[in-house]
């Protein structure tokens, strides 16, 4: 096992701390300014990814210092530790090895001494064998019918994964096949699907690591229910219903054929989870062969974070200049802004994926921090954010770093929109950077024709500091390996910043209190008294709640 060490009692980290006076005072406009290599010095390409990280207020100094911080923190150890199958997720005692399921060069992985990847590869031709038979209807409903309706039943890292990817990769969707997703246990998000539905030809996934999530195994008896209301016969369930699951045991007491269930193991994580079982439905909505292709394009990227020097690392650089922000500069949060509508879902999907992994206050070695963990993540696709919440991120008091990501093509390529969407990227990039000066500001008004009480009365409002930082991720088209490869860079910079924070990424035990209490609460909502054995603020709420149903 790596080592715990507390970043902040590393030498890079003192380094870095008296390092960010400098550079604090420094404005990325004239970085550029000094150095016309700079563009050059800080980006890398991976495939057909380019990673621009010069619009980083960081200096070579500053990238050594923090690769110095990663290599004092252990984690060249650490990533042996995970692609060698060590249980690294200790308050667990599990692996972490979402890598062995797209590890497409098929090396042995162990746990516990054995090679995870003859399951891996059954369990993937299992996948392969279902999702091109429901594709080519071979896969029959109980009227005979071939499937063209695929209800993924599943919450969290058993929806947030197959929503994205099937979103991103529409232009990849087959014709015939629709794919819905239900994961709210609030009615209305099955009620809504089960409107738009035929039972005939509809397919249900029931798709829960544990097969204990209350949302999921409420909205799954409900489909089950209405199916069965539809088709009046048990025996028809065995076409309609597939488990993905880590747990055989519930699978069968819930009444789905084993022979139907879609295997994974306690070594994936949910958050972690689409590249296997649970990334069936990605499987019949794009075609097997596109699934592959994000699978190798995932198993490239762990290569090139297996292998990179840290200097040229994707995942690391991004993942330290989190870190260099966010302990260094205050900045409490960071943005995904795509500028590409197929992928509207991917903060959210890296908001699951980043906050319940590195959303942790107590370190390796059971101790609370003392230096913050991490971000908050958030983001909306581009040009929309600009609309919307820029405002904040140009003129607030918060510093935000962003990151920018899109294609150079589009999988539309509609009049002028990719240029015009493309244009507004590189100009919000530039203008995040250089601001606008006061001088700047006098000097358009005076174009404008404005009077000098106006220009007096308004310049401080019009001027940009700049100085904020991002990173612009740009690649040639959104195909299934390059969003793959994007995928894997962000599990894997979630990765890096766990180890350097000195936490555990790989449990959430910070999502069991809200579930316990309300299991606790469930039946209080249906009991007739009134009730008072919680705080008055709870009670208050749970008896006007009781009233106003009455
Ligand atoms: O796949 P399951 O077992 O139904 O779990 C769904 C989600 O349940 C949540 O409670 C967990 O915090 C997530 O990590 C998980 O992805």
């Amino acid at each position: 096992m790596f080592p715990a060490i507390n970043p902040t009692s590393t030498q890079a980290w003192e380094k870095l701390f008296q390092h960010y006076a400098d550079i604090e005072a420094k404005h990325l406009k004239d970085l550029f300014q000094q150095d016309p290599q700079r563009f050059e010095k800080f980006s890398l390409t991976f495939e057909n990814i380019l990673l621009d990280y010069s619009k980083n207020r960081i200096t070579e100094e500053t990238r050594s210092l923090l690769v110095s911080l990663a290599e004092e923190c252990g984690l060249k150890d650490a990533i042996d530790a995970m692609f060698n199958g060590e249980k690294i997720n200790f308050t667990e005692n599990r692996s972490v090895l979402h890598v062995a399921l797209r590890n497409r060069s098929n090396t042995p992985v162990l746990v516990d001494g054995q090679d995870v990847m003859p399951d891996v590869n059954r369990v993937l031709a299992q996948v392969e064998q279902f999702s091109n038979a429901v594709i080519n209807g071979e896969w029959k409903g109980y009227t005979g019918k071939a499937i063209n309706t695929i209800v993924n039943i599943g919450i969290g890292g058993s929806d947030l994964g197959p929503v994205m990817v099937t979103e991103a990769l529409k232009p990849y969707k087959k014709a015939h096949i629709e794919t819905y997703f239900v994961s709210n246990v609030d009615a209305t998000h099955i009620a809504e699907t089960l409107k738009k539905i035929d039972p005939e030809t509809t397919l249900f996934m029931i798709a829960s690591k544990t097969f204990t999530t209350q949302e999921t195994m409420t909205n799954a008896h409900s489909a089950r229910k209405w199916f069965l209301e539809q088709v009046q016969d048990e025996a028809h369930i065995k076409k309609h219903f597939v488990a993905l699951s880590t747990n055989a045991q519930a699978v069968a007491e819930f009444g789905i054929d084993t022979q139907n269930m879609f295997e994974f193991w306690d070594w994936v994580g949910g958050r972690y989870s689409l590249w296997s079982a649970i990334g069936l439905s990605i499987a019949c909505t794009v075609g097997y062969d596109n699934f592959k292709q994000l699978l190798e394009g995932a198993h490239a990227m762990d290569n090139h974070f297996k292998s990179a020097p840290f200097e040229e690392n994707a995942p690391v650089l991004l993942a330290l200049l989190g870190i260099w922000y966010n302990n260094f500069f205050g900045a409490d949060s960071h943005a995904l802004l795509p500028y590409d509508q197929y992928m509207h879902r991917f903060a959210a999907y890296f908001q699951q994926g980043d906050m319940e992994s590195n959303g942790k206050y107590v370190d390796r070695n059971g101790q609370p921090v003392n230096y913050q963990t991490g971000p908050i993540i958030w983001g909306e696709p581009g040009t929309n954010g600009q609309h919307a919440f820029y405002q904040l991120i140009h003129q607030g008091t918060k510093l935000i770093p962003c990151d920018f990501l899109a294609p150079a093509n589009s999988h539309n390529p509609l009049g002028d929109h990719h240029p015009k969407l493309m244009a507004n990227f590189f100009a919000q990039t530039e203008a995040l950077m250089n601001g606008k000066s006061e001088e700047q500001v006098i000097d358009e008004m005076h174009q404008l024709g404005c009077s000098e009480e106006d220009i007096r009365n308004l310049k401080t409002y019009k001027v940009f500091e700049g100085n904020r930082p991002t990173n612009s991720i740009l690649f040639k088209l959104l195909d299934p390996r390059t969003l793959g490869s994007l995928i894997a860079m962000y599990e894997h910079k979630i990765f890096v910043q766990g180890v350097i924070w000195n936490i555990y990424s790989f449990d959430q035990w910070g999502v069991e209190l809200g579930k316990q209490l309300a299991k606790k609460i469930l039946p209080e909502l249906t009991s007739a008294e009134d009730v008072n054995s919680h705080d008055s603020s709870t009670n208050g709420l749970i008896n006007q709640f009781k009233e106003f149903r009455k």
